[in-house]
């Protein structure tokens, strides 16, 4: 076995007669970023928590730094978990709150005095310790949370959706903190959310999960730009990707709502005739192109920097464009919408991406 940071071999979970993670492998580098990410009840907090070592591994492996701590009791595996509901002690001082896990291991009182400073330091939160968690805010108490499991000196960090009590301002700066936090200690970090966003800018590998398997596991870039399947394409971005009913009719076209298009792609494994799901992210259509895919434009969403023009092309399917700049557009209008070649994906009748 290698000595990287985190590995699971074959990791099966069921409860009772269910199974619901299906043979999970993965291999997480040392010092890596890894955010798990999937649709609600696809798995994430359950591989999370048995890599913690909160549940038990019904087949498989677990190892940390090349060591198996399959059935390693949690307080031994040189992990940390931060929890999305802080979990601290509400009759606690903050410093207590921080040393606790440390008096537990009996750790030396100038050690842990030492470690709380440094944690503190670290947060910015010194001025808060002799308060109790009551007397702070949410982003104040998920970075006492966060430092509970800095003085502990973890091999590995665990992070339940650690952001999504906070309000959208505080998530951005701590989302910052977090990444800032990694780059200062270089820890394994593994890390759960719903957030696009917060997974997008702290990953170095994403994991996208569905029903308890892995879609894709790869950089940011990699998992947007290069999807494997219809799943990843989708759920990776935002707004998600247009995922439109075509034909594929050979020769690198397909027809959509009648029109002919270029799919530069080999069509290996596909005749003409052929169901196929073209997908065309909002971002990368340009509206007023000369020749392209016509949509009617039903409804118009300002942002400022950006809009959302919400279209139907002329069988009626739905399609979301992202529009910046150039003439105006109005709800009723029917426009031409172009793609760049390289921007056009085709997946077959059973998602997998077709290249
Ligand atoms: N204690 C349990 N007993 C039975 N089934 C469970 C238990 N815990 C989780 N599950 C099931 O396991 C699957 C995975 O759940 P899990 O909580 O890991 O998903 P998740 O991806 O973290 O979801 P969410 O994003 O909603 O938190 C779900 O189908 C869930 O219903």
């Amino acid at each position: 076995m290698s000595d990287n940071g985190v590995q699971l071999i074959e990791v099966r979970k069921s409860y009772g007669s269910m199974e619901v993670i299906h043979g999970v492998n993965l291999s997480i580098p040392d010092g890596a970023f890894v955010v798990f990410v999937g649709p609600s009840g696809c798995g994430k907090s359950t591989l999370l928590r048995m890599i913690a070592g909160l549940e038990e591994v019904t087949d498989g492996e677990i190892a940390i730094k090349g060591r198996d701590v399959t059935d390693v009791d949690p307080s031994q595996r040189g992990i940390a978990m931060v929890f999305q509901s802080y979990a601290l002690y509400p009759h606690m001082t903050v410093r207590d709150n921080l040393a606790f896990g440390l008096k537990m291991q009996r750790t030396d009182k100038a050690v842990i005095d030492e470690r709380v400073a440094a944690a503190a330091a670290i947060l910015k939160i010194e001025q808060l310790l002799d308060r109790r968690p009551g007397q702070l805010s949410g982003g104040q108490r998920q970075r006492v949370a966060i430092g509970r499991a800095i003085v502990r000196q973890p091999e590995v960090f665990l992070f339940d959706e650690p952001l999504s009590n906070l309000d959208a301002e505080l998530r951005v700066s701590m989302r910052v903190e977090i990444a800032r936090l990694h780059r200062e200690l270089g820890n394994t970090m593994i890390y759960v959310t719903h957030d696009q966003t917060e997974a997008m800018t702290l990953a170095d590998v994403i994991v996208v999960l569905r029903d308890g398997r892995v879609e894709q596991a790869g950089p940011p870039r990699t998992v947007y730009e290069d999807p494997d399947n219809a799943f990843v394409a989708g759920f990776i971005g935002s707004p998600r990707m247009n995922l439109l009913d075509a034909v594929w009719r050979g020769n690198g076209k397909v027809e959509i709502a009648g029109q002919v298009e270029a799919a530069p792609i080999s069509g290996a494994g596909l005749v003409p005739g052929d169901k196929v799901t073209f997908g065309l992210r909002p971002e990368h259509l340009i509206v007023g192109a000369t020749d392209g895919i016509m949509a009617r434009v039903d409804v118009l969403e300002y942002l400022g920097g950006t809009r959302y023009l919400y279209c139907q092309l002329t069988d009626g399917q739905p399609l979301i464009v992202e529009y910046r700049d150039g003439p105006d557009v109005r709800s009723g209008d029917t426009i031409t919408l172009g793609c760049p070649e390289n921007r056009r994906y085709i997946f077959n009748e059973s998602g997998a991406r077709i290249r």
